[in-house]
């Protein structure tokens, strides 16, 4: 039984702490390493977000977990007719590493799930399991599966223990019950096991289809070999996820916030008109592209607007839709208690006047000083403006402490 071709229809992040073994149960998973770029590779670290596409399908005979597979043929039975397609995901590979803190949150945005993945050899709970979990809880990424890695390097007590004292620290928290599934990426061992818990555990959101749509930029590319003849140039490409509506091939659209432009010394930021002239999701073109997976949406615009990550932060949006441009934001905020981004978890200090945060709304950061601020709310100005596409966008706060952007609270983005 062939499958059919279709794009993802949920995102499932993959977070973390550093090492703990994201990149490599992504690959187990989808048969992809997402880690490609030359630096990453070196460092052997995840520094950009990371995607991979997998089928799920479950055998009609065999028994569960077995039975679920991420290609129509299935190794228990052997049959190559009867595991059913039940649905294709996407992967969201975070960095784990503290100092790009900011982009695991950009990644946040796009996440209807996540897996937090703990290494069972280190102690419990390392800091970046603690911030990307907090994380999670801040932008509201209720379902979450965590997956307690490299079991295979210790004794059947040590991750017993490790069990124990994971349930306790979700306990009274909004993940409390979530499943902990123990594997082996690197040996890919109970990979199934975890694939049935995601299926029931991490379902495809309901989406409203008659909102109006929006995607938010995490990529862009010039897709041109250099020395291309004009006449051959291909327009900019930008990758990101529709997190609701749909775009189809042909719509006229708006990027925003756009270029940034300056006049008698004055910044400014203009958007880009263009249509989209195609949609892709891995391999696959579709006419019409929904909220799921990292799609490509080709345009028609100059590709130096579009090349190395150019236009990340930005919004897609139908030409004519209203959405407001802001450098300065009012903030209804709340703050942690605790820094648990670090090792001591000092206590969070009250939000000052003249203060430098950064803020992640959406897949955008920007910096921005506190012009004033009262009990739960906050005026900040920013040094680049971000789109604001809804009444109810959130904002996460981060400030600077011991050098590092650490997560510190969240609010609702006011006007
Ligand atoms: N023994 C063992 N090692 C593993 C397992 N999974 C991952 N590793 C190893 O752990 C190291 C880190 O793995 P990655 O997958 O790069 O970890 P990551 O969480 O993506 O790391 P960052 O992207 O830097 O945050 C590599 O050397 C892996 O081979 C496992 O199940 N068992
Ligand atoms: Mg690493
Ligand atoms: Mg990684
Ligand atoms: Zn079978």
């Amino acid at each position: 039984m062939s499958w059919p071709t279709v794009q993802p229809e949920v995102n499932i992040g993959v977070v973390g702490h550093v090492d703990h073994g994201k990149t490599t149960l992504v690959q187990a998973i989808t048969g992809t390493w997402t880690s490609k770029h030359s630096e990453e590779l070196k460092r052997g670290m995840t520094i950009k977000l990371g995607y991979a596409e997998a089928s799920i399908g479950l055998c009609e005979t065999c028994r569960k977990p077995e039975g679920y597979v991420t290609e129509p043929s299935c190794n228990q039975c052997g049959s190559d007719e009867k595991p059913k397609f039940l649905r294709r995901i996407s992967l969201i590979d975070a960095p784990g590493h503290e100092v790009l803190m900011a982009t695991m949150l950009s990644g946040a945005a796009l996440m209807d799930g996540a897996i937090l993945v703990v290494a069972a050899n280190e102690p419990f709970p390392q800091p970046q399991t603690r911030e990307h979990f907090t994380a999670l809880g801040i932008i509201g990424i209720k379902n979450v599966v965590i997956v307690q890695n490299k079991v295979d390097v210790v004794s059947k007590e040590e991750a017993l223990a490790q069990y124990k004292s994971i349930k306790e620290f979700i306990k009274g928290t909004w993940a409390e019950g979530s499943p902990i599934v123990p594997v082996s990426a690197l040996h890919k061992i109970n990979v199934d096991a975890l694939i049935e818990t995601m299926e029931k555990h991490i379902k495809t959101p309901e989406r409203d289809p008659s909102k109006s749509p929006v995607l938010l930029i995490i990529r862009s590319f010039d897709i041109n070999k250099p020395g291309t003849s004009y006449l051959d140039l291909k327009g900019g490409v930008v990758g990101g996820t529709i997190i609701q509506g749909s775009f189809k091939v042909g719509q006229e659209i708006k990027i925003v916030p756009g270029v940034r432009f300056e006049k008698q010394g004055k910044a400014y930021f203009e958007p880009l008109y263009t249509k989209v002239s195609s949609l892709r999701f891995g391999d696959n073109e579709f006419d019409e592209a929904k909220p799921g997976g990292l799609v490509a949406m080709g345009t028609y615009l100059d590709p130096s607007l579009t090349k190395a990550d150019g236009l990340l932060g930005n919004i897609v949006v139908p030409a004519d839709a209203k959405v407001s441009v802001l450098d300065k934001l009012t903030i209804e905020y709340q703050l942690l208690e605790r820094v648990v981004g670090t090792k001591d978890l000092t206590k969070v200090d009250s939000i000052k006047a003249r203060e430098t945060l950064m803020l992640s709304i959406g897949s955008a950061t920007t910096i921005g000083v506190v012009k004033a601020s009262k009990a739960n709310s906050i005026e900040v100005e920013l040094r680049r403006p971000v789109a604001i596409w809804d009444n109810n966008v959130r904002a996460v706060i981060s400030k600077q402490i011991g050098g590092r952007w650490r997560l510190i609270g969240w609010g609702i983005v006011k006007s």
